[in-house]
């Protein structure tokens, strides 16, 4: 049976949403209902929130747009900053409602994080917090660039620390240029307690169903 993950990342902009992308056409191609869910999304462009379509577009049910992202704030910057400025208060509470309600029609949500594992959604509470409540099996995406081993090993350490699993880990080639990349690749092979369930090559054109199959499902469900 496929379950519900939560995806966090090494840091903003390596690649959350892109393989949150995949891992829903991955479990689309099992047969699931899938939907991809972020829950607070911060950036939009022309009064769209790009996550939210990307994920959408990679989503086979659909569902209120105030499901799939409950909180929608408009500048690109680290979120509990941009609901102040917006007074806006994020609830985690809300969101916790919104993914059980999901979860009543759809066999399995995709939940994006926000940045990093423990960036702030407001004064009290990170993004850990939100994981912790959703309960979920967490898969961490790394973005393959210098700097992305100590980044994964202290998420992993948070996430374990937190109680969570980590379920999973995704390698997703973020800079054509990369140095020794497939060493990166074995030295966290050898630190993370969890498998590697793909790794997904830098690709000029982002075609995420084809993509899709660089990533083994079969591993976490
Ligand atoms: N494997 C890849 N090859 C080429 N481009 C990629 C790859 N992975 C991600 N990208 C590109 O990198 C950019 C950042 O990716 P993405 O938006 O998925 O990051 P993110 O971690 O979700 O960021 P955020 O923290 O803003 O949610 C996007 O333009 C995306 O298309
Ligand atoms: C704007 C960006 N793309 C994300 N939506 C928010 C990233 C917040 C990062 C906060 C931080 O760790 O400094
Ligand atoms: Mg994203």
């Amino acid at each position: 049976m496929a379950g519900s993950f939560f995806v966090t990342g090494t840091d903003t902009g390596i690649g959350k949403t892109f393989v949150s992308c995949l891992l829903l056409h991955a479990f689309a191609a099992q047969n699931k209902t899938v939907v991809g869910m972020k829950p607070i999304a911060a950036g939009q462009e022309n009064g769209k929130w790009l996550d939210v379509e990307l994920l959408r577009a990679a989503s086979n049910i659909n569902v209120p747009c105030e499901w799939m992202n409950p909180y929608a704030l408009h500048a690109p910057i680290a979120p509990h900053i941009a609901a102040r400025q917006e007074g806006v208060e994020i609830d985690l509470t809300r969101i916790y409602n919104v993914f059980h309600e999901l979860k009543k029609s759809v066999e399995c949500v995709v939940v994006e994080g926000v940045g990093g594992f423990l960036v702030p959604v407001n004064e009290r509470q990170d993004t850990s917090d939100l994981a912790k409540l959703l309960a979920l099996p967490v898969i961490l995406v790394v973005g393959m660039r210098l700097g992305c081993i100590s980044h994964a090993l202290l998420t992993q350490q948070i996430i374990q620390h937190t109680g969570l699993r980590l379920v999973g880990w995704v390698a997703n080639c973020i800079d054509p240029g990369a140095l020794v990349l497939d060493d990166n690749i074995a030295a966290l092979r050898q630190r993370l307690d969890c498998p590697l369930l793909g790794v997904v090559p830098f690709v000029s054109e982002p075609d995420v169903q084809t993509l899709s199959q660089f990533i083994d499902v079969s591993k976490i469900l």
